[in-house]
């Protein structure tokens, strides 16, 4: 992965100012190794930590959620009300939690859409590859899965 400028340092590694001459240099706490150029940043972060908003249609692959019994929605109907919440998230007037609590389609909505950490393999391919795209605090495009459309936000 290209040196980052601004991305996170790798586990262990700390940003120091040099006393002589105030220049950066960065330390290993681990092997107390110092250099002067900046660690590559971690190829992939391992586990991730992301919430996210499913809106279920009849397609999906279990058309049944705490919030309806049987839903019976078109996909383009889904895409059309997740591209409502996402523009209300966006605009700030409400919070990802909130709308997730009151309309996702998934069990996760009890806790505000979060999901908890996961590691690549775990979660349906299309919403793993979204989610390792994002930095964290930043919100996904929608999202199709076998389960429904989702938008996702990375939180850790
Ligand atoms: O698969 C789940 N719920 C399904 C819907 C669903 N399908 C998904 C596909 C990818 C990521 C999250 C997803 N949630 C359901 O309720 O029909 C999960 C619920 C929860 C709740 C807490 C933590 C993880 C998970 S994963």
């Amino acid at each position: 992965m290209p040196n980052d400028k601004d991305g996170p340092l790798p586990e262990g590694w700390e940003m120091r100012k040099s006393r002589s001459t105030g220049m950066a240099y960065f330390l290993n706490t681990y092997t107390k190794k110092s250099q002067w150029e900046r660690p590559d940043a971690p190829a992939d972060p391992g586990e991730i930590r992301c919430s996210h908003i499913l809106v279920k249609h009849a397609g999906s692959r279990r058309p049944s959620s705490w919030r309806e019994e049987n839903i019976t929605r078109s996909k383009d109907e889904a895409l059309e009300i997740l591209k409502g919440y996402r523009r209300q998230i966006v605009a700030e007037e409400a919070t990802f939690a909130d709308i997730a609590g009151k309309y996702s389609d998934c069990s996760s909505a009890k806790r505000g859409g979060d999901l908890g950490m996961f590691g690549r393999g775990q979660m349906q391919k299309p919403f793993e590859e979204e989610a390792y795209k994002l930095k964290v605090g930043q919100l996904s495009k929608p999202v199709e899965t076998d389960s429904g459309v989702h938008i996702i936000l990375r939180t850790a």
